[in-house]
């Protein structure tokens, strides 16, 4: 496997965790912009064949996904895997005040652009988050006790905030990354929703 690209040598793999939140996600977020294609492409097949083979995948039938952006680490050669296997793709349908629901995703459906310009599928069977069995979360960084910091809209901490009072409840949250994206330890939230494990091309962290 190819290593990190050497813009990212070993000593910048960590911002401090002293940074304010809107100056690591810009960090992290310019970090993940700066991966080349081929890096790009074959992270995401190393982290699709990593999760196929997790009984938390194995096992599920509705798989939430999401359309990466941003440089987001591509969950698409999963979604061909899911599909392949028989299993309901989803997408995350943006409500109203910030939370989502998930739509079906079929190979074929149409999808519209929601208002961070991120498509969505619009006309399909809905689902409640507490209905979808393994949710694939985007990310902009990660620790390694899986804690998660996300665009900074609150959508999946508020979406399973229900998680936190029962911690066997479904779905299973599985963030998705490149390891770049891993710092040395987030501040933890009273509202963030801790993910059961984050894989990237490089290894499987579970909380
Ligand atoms: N691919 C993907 N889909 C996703 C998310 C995600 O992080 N990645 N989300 C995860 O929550 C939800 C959408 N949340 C988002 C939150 C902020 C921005 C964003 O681009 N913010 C801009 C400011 C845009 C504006 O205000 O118009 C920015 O920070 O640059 C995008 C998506 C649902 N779908
Ligand atoms: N369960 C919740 N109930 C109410 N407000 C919440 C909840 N979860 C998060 N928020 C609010 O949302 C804001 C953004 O949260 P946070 O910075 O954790 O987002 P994020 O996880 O980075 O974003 P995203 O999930 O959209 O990628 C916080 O300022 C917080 O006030």
């Amino acid at each position: 496997m190819r290593g990190v690209p050497p813009l990212f040598a070993r000593s910048q793999q960590n911002p401090p965790v002293t940074m304010q939140p809107t100056d690591l996600r810009r960090a992290l977020r310019a970090r993940r912009r700066e991966l080349d294609a081929g890096f790009r492409a074959e992270a995401a097949a190393r982290v699709a064949s990593r999760i196929a083979s997790q009984p938390a995948f194995t096992s599920a039938q509705r798989v939430a996904v999401y359309i990466a952006f941003d440089g987001e680490l591509d969950p698409a050669p999963l979604v061909d895997i899911a599909r392949a296997c028989g299993k309901d793709v989803l997408l995350p349908v943006l409500q109203g005040d910030q939370a989502m629901h998930f739509g079906l995703w079929p190979a074929a459906a149409e999808l519209s652009s929601n208002r961070f310009g991120i498509p969505e599928p619009h006309a399909t069977e809905r689902f409640a988050a507490r209905d979808v069995d393994l949710v694939l979360t985007p990310l902009v960084g990660f620790d390694v006790q899986c804690g998660r910091l996300g665009m900074g809209g609150g959508f999946y901490d508020r979406t399973f905030a229900f998680l936190l009072d029962d911690a066997e409840a479904r779905p299973r949250l599985f963030g998705l990354a490149y390891d770049c994206q891993r710092v040395e330890q987030l501040p933890r939230q009273p509202w963030d929703v801790p993910l059961a494990a984050v894989v990237t091309e490089a290894a499987v962290y579970c909380a």
